[in-house]
């Protein structure tokens, strides 16, 4: 998948408008998720292991907030010749047209409808899988429980939702700690203290991550039986629960 590096936030701004999924972000996409979000090639590359255990023949796979197809794609080579679709959302258009040719590139014989449009908007029937990888954050907090409630709906039993977030942590200390490292984690990676300044500041009014235990309370009311993190680095972690 090509990428042009990020380079979005480098130069100085006045004033630092709120972070938008917009062109020049589609754009970098790619090369600003790898830099930002530790673990983020893992995560992609498990929840394709995740469909190849879970998807059920002739069910529908949801990719809430698919942005440049990354899990789609991991999906879809898992599952082949199970006569599955493929739902992939995205309320970006210049995601879901770099998304479009992303998929183009590969063969495959598993369907994929990308509908541009709001998430709180889609059905969700029929499904075996749903993933929202690090887009639940992005969505009101009063909007959440009503999507989760609705995924349950549309779960077949024995299905999975995934769901990757960047976590906040009730301790003070540890919400410190792993910040820091995060922080670290962005220098190694080649993004200056502007850079890492800026875009914090831009993220500040549209991404408002949950706890731990909020995520938990949230799978738990909604039903689902079963839930565990499957992965955590630093304040990003990958959870399952299953129907
Ligand atoms: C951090 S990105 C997701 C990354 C992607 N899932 C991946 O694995 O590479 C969040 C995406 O969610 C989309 N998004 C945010 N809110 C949305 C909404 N209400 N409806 C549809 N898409 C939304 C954004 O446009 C963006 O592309
Ligand atoms: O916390 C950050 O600095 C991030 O960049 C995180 C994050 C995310 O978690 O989705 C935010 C926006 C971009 O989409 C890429 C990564």
């Amino acid at each position: 998948m090509n990428s042009q590096q990020d380079t979005i936030y480098a130069a100085a701004t006045d004033k630092i408008s709120d972070f938008q999924f917009d062109n020049r972000v589609a754009g970098v996409f790619n090369d600003m998720i790898r830099r930002s979000v530790p673990g983020y090639a893992q995560i992609i590359s498990t929840i394709g292991d995740f469909a190849d255990r879970y998807v059920t023949p002739k069910s529908n796979i949801y990719d809430l907030g698919s942005s440049l197809g990354s899990a789609t794609l991991s999906i879809r080579r898992q599952i082949e010749q199970r006569q599955c679709r493929i739902i992939a959302v995205d309320n970006s258009e210049s995601m879901i047209e770099r998304c479009q040719e992303n998929l183009s590139a590969y063969v495959s014989d598993t369907e994929v409808e990308l509908i541009c449009g709001d998430i709180r908007d889609i059905d969700i029937t029929n499904a075996s899988m749903v993933v929202l990888n690090f887009t639940l954050q992005f969505l009101p907090v009063h909007d959440r429980d009503e999507l989760i409630a609705k995924i349950y709906q549309g779960l077949l039993p024995g299905g999975i939702l995934v769901i990757s977030e960047k976590l906040r942590f009730e301790d003070n200390v540890i919400q410190t700690l792993l910040d820091e490292q995060h922080l670290d984690f962005k220098r190694a990676n080649g993004y200056s203290e502007l850079e890492i300044s800026q875009k914090r500041s831009a993220l500040e009014n549209v991404m408002r991550p949950d706890s731990l235990s909020m995520h938990q309370q949230r799978f738990t009311e909604n039903g689902f039986s079963h839930s565990t993190v499957w992965f955590q680095c630093f304040n990003f972690a990958s959870m399952v629960a299953i129907k």
